[in-house]
């Protein structure tokens, strides 16, 4: 993989939309998402609006495996060729689509159970839209989270979800972003290679419970921004403990130092953090970890070597 770094990294406003009222009516839940975006984009900062506006792992569907292929949609995106909103036969890009447009900022449209191609596969796959509302890029969940501590939590995706198999990254006018879902940060190497890539700002939707939440949700967010010198942030659902899963929530955005700049509670709110890329700078020529790796002595990572 050869390296492609990008050179815009400018100021922006990042907005995390920790959306509540997620139930089983998913035009329900639409509708709320697309106010919460709506919403979201009223906010100013230094006179501007926020320029990247993100929602939670599986905002149109209550989360669990039973539910995926209940509530999973035909999406049909290839990085190759533009994709015809109009002819979606998902309603959530649909929507998606249109609420980027109208409030005219790029769009992280958390994630969504996906039906893929062939075979019978669905994916849990976050959507990503341009102001003019053009869906330009999807990551499937990589890493199924399937886990067992006794006592305390079992959830296993991959029953009925299928772990997609790309890194995915976009471009902004302002920054590039790097993208991943939930279960995603426990794999250091992912966010290095989206670093070591050139993203500035890693978005990973994602949705946390009530026994890993407190002990790794923060933890693994400053992990992996200090590890690789980036902006990090996750959006998580608000808590419902009427829900068959308790979300952690506590969203937040964390900069390269490690610090964070913004947090939610458990409860329905949208936060927003100034990104500012002078933090970055900082940091990586402060501590210059980022030209002091010593791939001849772990040559095995070093596929993507500077
Ligand atoms: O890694 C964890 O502890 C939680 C992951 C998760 O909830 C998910 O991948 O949806």
């Amino acid at each position: 993989m050869s390296l492609n770094r990008p050179t815009i990294f400018k100021p922006f406003t990042l907005a995390l939309i920790q959306l509540g009222n997620i139930g089983t009516n998913k035009s329900d839940n639409l509708k709320h998402a697309r106010e919460m975006i709506l919403k979201a984009a009223e906010h100013q900062s230094h006179g501007k609006k926020p320029s990247l506006i993100v929602l939670p792992e599986c905002f149109n569907s209550p989360y669990g495996h039973t539910h995926f292929p209940v509530y999973a949609e035909k999406i049909g995106f290839t990085p190759e060729q533009p994709y015809d909103i109009a002819s979606s036969e998902s309603e959530s890009v649909k929507m998606l689509s249109s609420a980027a447009k109208d409030v005219g900022s790029w769009l992280i449209g958390g994630s969504i159970p996906e039906k893929g191609e062939a075979g019978g596969n669905i994916y849990n796959t976050c959507t990503v839209y341009n102001p003019q509302g053009d869906l330009v890029a999807i990551h499937r969940k990589i890493h199924l989270f399937d886990i067992d501590i006794p006592g305390k939590i079992k959830f296993k995706e991959s029953e009925t979800l299928t772990g997609g198999n790309q890194l995915t990254f976009f471009d902004t006018d302002f920054a590039r972003i790097g993208l991943g879902i939930c279960y995603d940060v426990r794999f250091p190497e992912l966010a290095m290679i989206s670093a070591r890539q050139g993203c500035h700002v890693l978005v990973y939707p994602g949705a946390f419970n009530m026994t890993t939440g407190p002990l790794h949700w923060e933890l693994l967010q400053r992990s992996r921004a200090v590890d690789n010198q980036v902006f990090m942030s996750m959006c998580s659902p608000a808590r419902d403990l009427t829900a068959g899963y308790h979300a952690w929530g506590h969203s937040m955005v964390v900069d390269p130092m490690g610090e964070k700049l913004a947090e939610a509670d458990d409860s329905e709110s949208i936060i927003y953090a100034d990104i500012d890329p002078q933090v970055m700078h900082n940091a990586r020529n402060g501590i210059p970890v980022t030209t002091q790796r010593r791939f001849d002595v772990y040559p095995d990572v070093a596929t993507t070597k500077k």
